[in-house]
């Protein structure tokens, strides 16, 4: 019986939390008091063996700011992947619906801090996301943010999502390497990473709008980058605007990013 399978009857499935693109998140009830979110992943979406191999990895990835793989059902069909339960939902809805004057500066900069760590103890693990963004990460008590749904990316069967020309890659986080061709890396995490903490200090505003995605490939090949926040302090556009260098190597590494944001979180606000 391995530490990672969680049985069926110890779980019991609450209230819908949300859709995403796998399946149907449910909260649920763990050994009768545990707060967890089941994901039932939906048939075809995922290469399940390969998943439930990585789940046996992602178990040992343990940080505060990453949010909690419990473990999986695999016995049946559709599989449960099992999560640590995040009260306030992702950070994407939390930024949107959560009123401006709540979200004051220090504490847009302390969420995107809490992804940096989290961020920095996959850099160290040599884990690469792969799909870092606002919607990805989730919020609990005391604005506590976690990232989550790391390296789950590389599972998804459908193509639309996979490569980067479908109609569902995350081209607007996606760095010139991987729109021309696919080289992901902690370098690419930390571009998504700059775009991400764009999506912090617009309160959840979508990246380059209404754009199409053919029309922000080509801005992004031509080293345009994202405006400047609304309010946003000049020394925290400056770091968005270093994880957007042209070249992996003219990025900052997470470990690097962790301690600048540190820096102007004591000195400027
Ligand atoms: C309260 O509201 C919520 C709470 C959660 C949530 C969504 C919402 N609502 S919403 C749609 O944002 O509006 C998704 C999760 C989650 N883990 C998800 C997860 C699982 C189960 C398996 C593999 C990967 C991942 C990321 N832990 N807690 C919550």
């Amino acid at each position: 019986h391995d530490k990672w399978e969680i049985d069926h009857s110890e779980l019991v499935l609450m209230e819908e939390l949300g859709m995403g693109q796998f399946g149907v998140v449910r909260r649920g009830m763990w050994r009768g008091r545990i707060d967890t979110a089941v994901k039932m992943m939906k048939e075809g979406t995922m290469s399940e063996d390969d998943f439930i191999d990585e789940a046996k990895v992602m178990t040992k990835l343990q940080h505060q700011n990453l949010v909690q793989l419990y473990g999986v059902c695999s016995k049946h069909r559709p599989i449960y992947i099992v999560t640590e339960y995040m009260r306030h939902g992702s950070l994407f809805n939390y930024l949107r619906r959560t009123s401006p004057d709540q979200l004051g500066h220090a504490v847009l900069l302390d969420m995107c801090i809490q992804v940096c760590r989290g961020m920095a103890y996959l850099e160290r693990h040599n884990y690469i996301h792969r799909d870092l963004a606002a919607r990805n990460c989730l919020v609990g008590d005391e604005n506590v943010v976690k990232v989550a749904d790391f390296g789950l990316a590389r599972y998804v069967l459908d193509d639309q999502y996979t490569s980067s020309g479908g109609s569902k890659f995350p081209i607007k986080w996606a760095p010139p390497e991987v729109l021309n061709f696919t080289r992901f890396s902690s370098k690419s995490d930390v571009w998504a990473f700059g775009v991400l903490m764009w999506e912090v200090f617009t309160c959840g505003k979508v990246p380059y709008g209404r754009m199409t995605n053919s029309e922000v490939v080509d801005k992004v090949l031509q080293r345009e980058v994202l405006e400047k926040p609304k309010g946003c302090l000049n020394e925290i556009y400056n770091v968005m605007r270093a994880c957007w260098g042209h070249k992996p190597e003219d990025r900052p590494s997470f470990r690097v990013l962790k301690d600048q944001l540190a820096v102007i979180s004591q000195s400027v606000l």
